[in-house]
């Protein structure tokens, strides 16, 4: 045997030996710990590797029906994995109510995504912020301030004397004449919207740079998120070549520029100056952020961009879509629109000025609103929830960090909850129903549920009542063109906000006379 063989030879042994110690300690080690349970994670469908189940669910549109799709497959609690992200997803009331109501101290927070970091000022607004006391103050302050008795009052006057302009004009241009309500309402709202948090009209073109409407549209695009945020490490590159990051940074520079605009607007006038009285929001908050409040909370320039952020985002186009499917859907059911318009009729007896109507006696028009809301809840996927802690759910493991989206889509269209005539538009479903969604029961979540659920879910359905009252009130409404009621497109589009996709147009054919 050469000297290099007897080499060979003996470090093989050598190496065979210690592989074979080493392999026995760590078992015999392993003996003595206790077992480490293997978690049990949810159901989901099989990814690949990298883009996880990125091919089965869309990232733009109709995600939350895909979503839908695969969960009749692996059950009402699904795992998937979108790049390095795992998103727990919710498709039935029972553990929409473990989520929002059972567990909620768990599930109260938001994931952070790179995009939202930059459009919400480092997280420091409401929907999208981490839970924390800075959250908790912010959702205080657009609850008092912005939807308390003051404001509230401010917004129904400015809605009323809107109605009343709307009502002149269509009446002018009667019979016939075909009517954009898909513009009208945005028009509408944003006009009350702006009236109460900025005092003055700011929906006409604000700065240099798009539109209003453009403007608003991107920034619901851009929350919505991309496809780099679910992977940390090479998003903002993948970000960067499929050009998202130039968007963002144009998207929020626009942004950014108008509300600078309305703040530089506020900062001019010396709100010692001007009564409590006529103070908007926006004033307010430059008051608060000039004080110490008694909690010590210090409101500072980023915060108040992000309120005034939060109120563009979420306070005009949810608003607006249930306005325009309401009046769609009554359209297209007849049947509705004259129980509708006979209860409207009958309870407001001979008015004459809009402002005189009281919609809290019109208990149909309350089961219409809910009804829409229930087949085109706004915002079909909620916003994501985030895990703070671990635990189970229905016997499966939660992580922290996990990310929960709640089918409300899907759960309010489940024939097993609503019937077989579940698709239907069919108001007397919630005859005798009691409780409040999102808070008692969980059948439908067009508002979410627990503590973050939308703070506007009693003050916005009383403004769509007001404004549905008053059209419905004063015209007989036809299709265009001699369209029948079932040639009415209903498709949806949109993003983070289900849109219709088609724009409502419809034709005020004669207006109401009241006999006595
Ligand atoms: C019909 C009208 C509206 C609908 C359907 C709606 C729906 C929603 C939904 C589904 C959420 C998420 C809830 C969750 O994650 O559990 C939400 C959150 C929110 N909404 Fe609304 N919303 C409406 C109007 C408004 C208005 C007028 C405002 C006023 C500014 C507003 C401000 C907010 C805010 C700030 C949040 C975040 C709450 C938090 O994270 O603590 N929403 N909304």
């Amino acid at each position: 045997m050469d000297i290099f063989t007897e080499w060979l030879l003996t470090t093989t042994t050598v190496l065979a030996v210690a592989v074979f110690l080493t392999i026995t300690l760590y078992y015999m080690i392993s003996l003595t710990r206790p077992n480490k349970p293997v978690p049990n994670f949810p159901p989901g469908p099989p990814k690949l590797p990298i883009i996880g189940n990125l091919h089965q669910i869309p990232t733009n549109k109709h995600r939350h029906e895909a979503l839908w799709q695969l969960s009749k497959e692996y059950g009402p609690i699904m795992q998937i994995h979108i790049g390095s992200k795992h998103f727990l997803i919710i498709s039935s009331p029972a553990l929409a109510k473990q989520i929002l109501k059972t567990q909620d101290h768990v599930f109260c927070s938001r994931e952070l995504f790179r995009t939202t970091k930059q459009l919400t000022y480092n997280f420091v607004d409401i929907a999208f912020s981490p839970h924390s006391g800075h959250w908790r103050e912010m959702r205080k302050l657009l609850v008092s301030e912005f939807m308390g008795p003051k404001r509230t009052k401010l917004s129904n006057h400015v809605l009323v004397t809107e109605m009343e302009s709307i009502i002149r004009l269509l009446s002018s241009n009667l019979p016939n004449t075909e009517v954009n309500l898909s513009n009208m309402f945005l028009e509408i709202v944003k006009q009350m919207v702006c009236k109460v948090a900025f005092g003055s009209d700011y929906r006409r073109q604000p700065v240099k740079g798009p539109s209003w409407d453009v403007m608003l549209d991107e920034a619901l695009e851009l929350f919505n998120g991309s496809v780099g945020d679910s992977f940390p490490f090479l998003g903002f590159f993948i970000d960067q070549f499929t050009g998202w990051n130039r968007r963002l940074n144009d998207g929020f520079k626009n942004l950014d520029a108008y509300i600078d605009a309305i703040i530089d607007d506020h900062l001019k006038n010396n709100t010692e100056e001007i009564s409590e009285e006529d103070k908007d929001f926006v004033h307010t908050l430059l008051d608060i952020s000039s004080k110490e409040n008694a909690s010590d909370y210090r409101l500072n320039h980023a915060d108040l961009k992000a309120l005034v952020m939060d109120i563009l985002v979420g306070g005009i186009d949810t608003t607006v879509v249930t306005l325009i499917w309401l009046m769609s859907e009554i359209n297209k059911n007849p049947r509705v629109m004259k129980k509708l318009q006979s209860e409207i009729r009958n309870c407001t007896g001979k008015i004459e000025k809009v402002g005189e109507m009281d919609t809290t006696k019109m208990t149909y028009l309350k089961m219409v609103v809910k009804e829409t809301l229930r087949l085109h809840a706004p915002a079909p996927l909620l916003v994501p929830h985030l895990s703070l802690s671990h635990t189970q759910i229905d016997g499966y493991d939660v992580f922290p960090g996990t990310a929960v989206l709640i089918n409300a889509w899907g759960i309010a269209r489940d024939t097993n909850i609503w019937g077989e005539n579940a698709a239907e538009f069919y108001p007397e479903r919630f005859e005798n129903v009691e409780g409040d969604f999102g808070r008692d029961r969980f059948e439908m979540l067009p508002f979410g549920g627990g503590r973050r659920s939308c703070p506007a879910m009693n003050t916005a359905p009383a403004n769509v009542e007001f404004v549905i009252a008053c059209l419905v009130y004063w015209f007989d409404w036809e299709l265009p063109n001699g369209m029948k009621s079932e040639e009415l497109n209903m498709e949806d589009g949109g993003t983070l906000v289900l849109r219709k996709k088609v724009p409502l147009c419809l034709v005020p054919a004669t207006k109401h006379k009241w006999v006595n």
